[in-house]
């Protein structure tokens, strides 16, 4: 299949650098993980295998990631500090500035004092992840300060848990496991550059996420899933939605969910879990956000040749697991920061710092004037 094609804005198509985690778009729309294709890993690997497998190098045989696990779920509390700063956070704050402040936080308590302790800090950090934005959320939101050490086995039914004050059904766990397998690593996308920019100056990891965390969580990137919600959410039927988007389309608004810097006809990550939501509808009982989210694909398609990425489908899925759309972006946190710790690891280990050329396009050379003779 033919490669993309591509300009050198935005770094497009060009190489910045080698990794052994992950390929995006290989042969048109594979994606693979240290070797592994997606659809084997989602289909068969808890997200704790996944995330062992990135940040350890390998898949983990089964008293690995038993040990695993239960490390995880010893590391869910939060530091009392931690808890008091979350608490001051108001209500109608952006849950991404959350996490952003909860990870900045955390490298305030448990700094990370020599790269050795790399691979403890992002174990750390990615069982207290879904504390710390469910700490808030129902602190600021419902008046509960909630124990974040839960007793589940995985991450996703940890995260429902603390949401929703109770334990996730197998259903909705099954599928927040999928949804954290592929949001978890995807190559040299904008927030894992960035990650990958802060690491290459010899920073510490709780900058490294901080930063990355701050790229994730425009619309152009992980912010897309809430703001192809805030679109369908809108629209009653599938033929209302087909009139609006056609009405976006000629006023050359962009449809988010929609198109990839990468992938050229497909993403991967679309067909699964779209699958799952359409599994999650049924359960629902909804006749409306699933036909409508269709319509959209169909007419995209057949207007402009343009796919579902990854955030698209898991609009509506997140919303019939009764997941608030401001939370959206922060579990796709609670997944990549599996992918963003990998990266730091790698650079780390072969280490230049980033620093490219810029093409001037300012004025030449120009004449000092002191203050008082300026226009
Ligand atoms: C998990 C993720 O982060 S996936 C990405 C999530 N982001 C979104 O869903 C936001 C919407 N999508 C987009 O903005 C873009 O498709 C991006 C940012 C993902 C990729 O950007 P680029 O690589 O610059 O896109 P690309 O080169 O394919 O664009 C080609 C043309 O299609 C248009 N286009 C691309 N995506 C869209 C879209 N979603 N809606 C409308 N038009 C689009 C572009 O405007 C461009 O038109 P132009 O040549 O007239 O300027
Ligand atoms: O690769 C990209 O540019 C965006 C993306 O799909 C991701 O980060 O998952």
């Amino acid at each position: 299949m033919a490669e993309k094609a591509t300009s050198g804005a935005g770094l497009r198509g060009q190489s910045a650098g080698s990794t052994a985690l992950c390929t995006v778009g290989k042969e048109g729309s594979g994606l693979t993980y240290r070797g592994y294709d997606i659809h084997d890993l989602a289909d068969h690997a808890r997200f704790e295998e996944v995330a062992y497998l990135l940040l350890k190098g390998k898949l983990p045989n089964q008293q690995e990631l038993d040990d695993y696990v239960v490390k995880l779920k010893s590391l869910r509390g939060l530091p009392e500090p931690l808890k008091r700063v979350l608490e001051e956070i108001p209500a109608d704050a952006h849950p991404m500035d959350v996490m952003r402040t909860g990870a900045s936080m955390l490298g305030n308590l448990e700094t990370e004092k020599s790269f050795d302790e790399q691979q403890d800090q992002s174990d750390r950090m990615l069982a207290a992840f879904p504390g710390i934005i469910n700490y808030w959320y129902r602190y600021s939101h419902d008046g509960v300060r909630i124990d974040t050490d839960t007793d589940d086995e995985s991450i996703g039914g940890h995260f429902l848990h603390l949401l929703h004050g109770k334990p996730a059904s197998e259903l909705h766990a099954r599928v927040m496991n999928v949804s954290l397998i592929l949001y978890a690593e995807h190559e040299f996308n904008a927030s894992t550059f960035t990650a990958r920019v802060c690491a290459s100056t010899l920073s510490d990891i709780h900058s490294c996420v901080t930063g990355a965390i701050g790229s994730l969580r425009g619309p152009l990137h992980g912010g897309a899933n809430e703001a192809a919600m805030d679109m369908i959410e809108n629209w009653q039927s599938p033929d209302e939605a087909e009139r609006e988007i056609l009405g976006m389309l000629e006023r050359k608004e962009k449809i988010m969910g929609f198109g990839h810097a990468v992938y050229r006809d497909s993403d991967p990550r679309n067909a699964m879990i779209k699958k799952w939501s359409k599994e999650l509808a049924k359960e629902a009982g909804d006749d409306r956000l699933y036909p409508v989210s269709e319509r959209v694909e169909e007419v995209m398609w057949r207007e402009k040749k343009l796919f579902c990425n990854a955030d698209f489908f898991h609009a509506s899925a997140y919303y019939f697991m009764g997941i608030p759309t401001k939370l959206f972006t922060p579990i796709f946190v609670c997944s990549r920061l599996t992918g963003w710790c990998a990266h730091v690891f790698e650079q780390r280990e072969n280490n230049r710092i980033i620093r490219p050329n810029a093409d001037y396009t300012g004025p030449e050379k120009q004449e000092w004037l002191p203050i008082d003779q300026r226009d």
